[in-house]
């Protein structure tokens, strides 16, 4: 865009119902992908549209949509679906759905728009589609099965078809779905795909649903700048990960809600069981858990209930002895494995959590596009975030990878600083841990996996009627026997004064910290008297320390990761 002005929402001919939901949403301009998209869309052409993860794609679709449709409805007034929205995942289409709910607070009654990725309620969904929707959104293979069943009838009128994360379309099965589906629109129509990479999957889509596109490929990174999201790493091996990111928990050194990525499901709850033991509470997200499962989790991250989840995003296979499985079994494996995935999941990809500050690979990513995916999670729309990376010695050639990745979208030497932690500072915290984490064995994770699937059960609102009616089989559920979860030992909640690296002992951790950093017995007068020492330079660097979402704990020197 070079020194051209920007072209504001206000200057872009759009209805003054879609410009007061954006102005209630507190968007002062558009997004570099907005400005440029939206008055293409809205002159009709085909557009497919790359720009970074977290940059606006779905407002960049939605608005000329909605424009759409509200221009159709000056000159007709016969009801019928004209937009058909595709995107891979329940999670994704949901959030669409919601961005549409959001741009047409004040055209709500003239733009209907439905969601039809969950495969639980065919009928009700049946019910909604035929009062016509202005706008279905769904994943392809819902919206092939209502339009075979004829529930919709889009060869008419249908004026818009989007694919959103088209480079997701065919790694999760839909190539065949989306090419049948075509077979149900009209001849001509606009279409849109978004896309947060080129890959060569996009380009075969392009080729199946685009015609004489324009094509725009934003001359910018993957990932925000340097300046908003910021990229560490800190090598350890598999015991040592657990002892830092415990440290690292409980001295406040990560501040705000965090995603922690870890390689399979099963250590999603190896992670939160050990977690649990320190009284560190988190969520698991994963794609083996129901549909309205993983949403509500979103859903409740997203409004501030918990500050910390524990995703996997990999289809990966561990070794007995915790290791990876080489990538040419681990495709073999895959294809054998009967254990049920919801293919319509992906919890790195797309997903809008909202104010992460941190990212967490507890695991390293397996290749450069899953880091970027993961990374994504943060730094969304304006805001500030960082992400650290645990890399073991097997995992570093595939650090450098994604370093030589970025490097070169940034066009610079180095993106992934080194996290400064001196971990022979807190000895004690590692020897902690090191019981703490063998103490989640193999059954202790396929217990809580399991107790995790009842306890769904009995929140299922629809079993909850169930039950009501047929109480003996509640108690039969419940009659199973105790779960044996870790034992949580209740001195380890509190990290004693002996514990704290030299450091960082004088330092008053303040009230909120209270309950996570506890001298074991403090006299009452002697802290009162350490509070009285704690001077207002040390409380001004205290709370310096607090804004910044990520500390390094180079305890010696105590300097800001940022200022390394
Ligand atoms: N013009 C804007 N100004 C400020 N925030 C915005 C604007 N447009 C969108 N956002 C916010 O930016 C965040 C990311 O938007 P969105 O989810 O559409 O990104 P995306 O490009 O689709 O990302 P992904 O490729 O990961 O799906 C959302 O929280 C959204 O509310």
């Amino acid at each position: 865009m070079g020194d051209e002005k920007k072209v504001m929402f206000h200057e872009m001919e759009l209805d003054d119902r879609i410009l007061k939901a954006i102005s209630q949403l507190a968007w002062p301009e558009p997004t570099l992908i907005q400005e440029t998209a939206i008055p293409l869309l809205l002159e009709g052409k085909d557009v497919l549209m790359r720009a970074r993860t977290g940059s606006g794609k779905t407002a960049a679709f939605t608005i000329p949509v909605i424009q759409k449709i509200l221009n159709l409805k000056n000159t007709s007034t016969h009801q019928c679906i004209r937009a058909l929205i595709l995107s891979p995942s329940k999670e994704l289409c949901g959030q669409i759905a919601s961005v549409i709910g959001d741009l047409t607070t004040k055209c709500a009654r003239e733009v209907k728009c439905i969601d039809i990725s969950s495969s639980g309620d065919t009928q009700s969904q049946t019910a909604l589609l035929s009062d016509k929707p202005d706008i279905v959104v769904g994943t392809p293979s819902r919206a092939l099965t209502h339009l075979k069943a004829k529930h919709m009838k889009l060869k008419e009128d249908l004026a818009v078809l989007v694919v959103d994360e088209a480079d997701l379309v065919f790694s999760f099965g839909y190539e065949e779905e989306i090419k049948e589906l075509l077979g149900y629109l009209p001849k001509i129509y606009q279409a849109v795909l978004a896309s947060a990479t080129l890959s060569e999957d996009v380009l075969s889509l392009k080729k199946i649903v685009l015609r004489n596109p324009v094509t725009l490929k934003l001359e910018e990174p993957e990932l925000a700048p340097s300046t908003q999201l910021q990229h560490y790493h800190l090598f350890a091996e598999e015991d040592d990960k657990a002892a830092i990111l415990y440290a690292l928990l409980k001295l406040n050194l990560i501040r705000g809600k965090s995603i922690i990525f870890v390689r399979t499901v099963d250590r999603c709850y190896k992670l939160k069981l050990y977690l649990e033991q320190f009284k560190i509470g988190s969520c698991v997200l994963n794609s083996e858990l129901p549909a309205a499962v993983r949403c509500l989790s979103v859903d409740q991250f997203n409004r501030g209930r918990y500050q910390i989840i524990i995703a996997s995003d990999e289809m990966a296979l561990e070794t007995p002895d915790g290791g990876l499985v080489p990538i040419e079994e681990r495709k073999k494996k895959k294809q054998k494995s009967k254990r049920k995935k919801d293919k319509e999941s992906g919890v790195s990809r797309g997903i809008d959590f909202q104010h992460v500050s941190n990212v967490i690979n507890f695991d390293f990513p397996l290749d450069v596009n899953s880091y970027v995916h993961r990374a994504g999670r943060t730094a969304r729309g304006n805001n500030q975030g960082s992400v650290l990376s645990f890399v073991s010695i097997r995992e570093k050639p595939l650090m450098e990878a994604v370093e030589s990745h970025l490097a070169k979208g940034f066009k610079t030497k180095q993106v992934i600083q080194k996290y400064e932690f001196a971990l022979e500072e807190v000895e004690g915290f590692r020897y902690r841990s090191r019981d703490a984490w063998r103490a989640v064995t193999r059954i202790a994770v396929r217990e809580a996996r399991l107790k995790e699937i009842k306890q769904e059960l009995l929140n299922c609102k629809k079993l909850q009627g169930y039950f009501e009616e047929n109480p003996t089989d509640l108690a039969a559920l419940r009659r199973d026997k105790a779960l044996h979860t870790v034992k949580v030992q209740h001195h380890l909640a509190h990290v004693p004064e002996y514990l704290l690296p030299a450091a960082l002992r004088s330092e008053d951790p303040g009230d909120d910290d209270q309950d996570a950093v506890e001298a074991q017995a403090p006299a009452p007068q002697k802290k009162r008297k350490q509070n009285a020492n704690f001077g207002s330079t040390k409380r001004h660097k205290y709370q310096a320390r607090q804004n910044d979402p990520l500390k390094s704990l180079n305890v010696k020197n105590k300097i800001p990761a940022g200022d390394t």
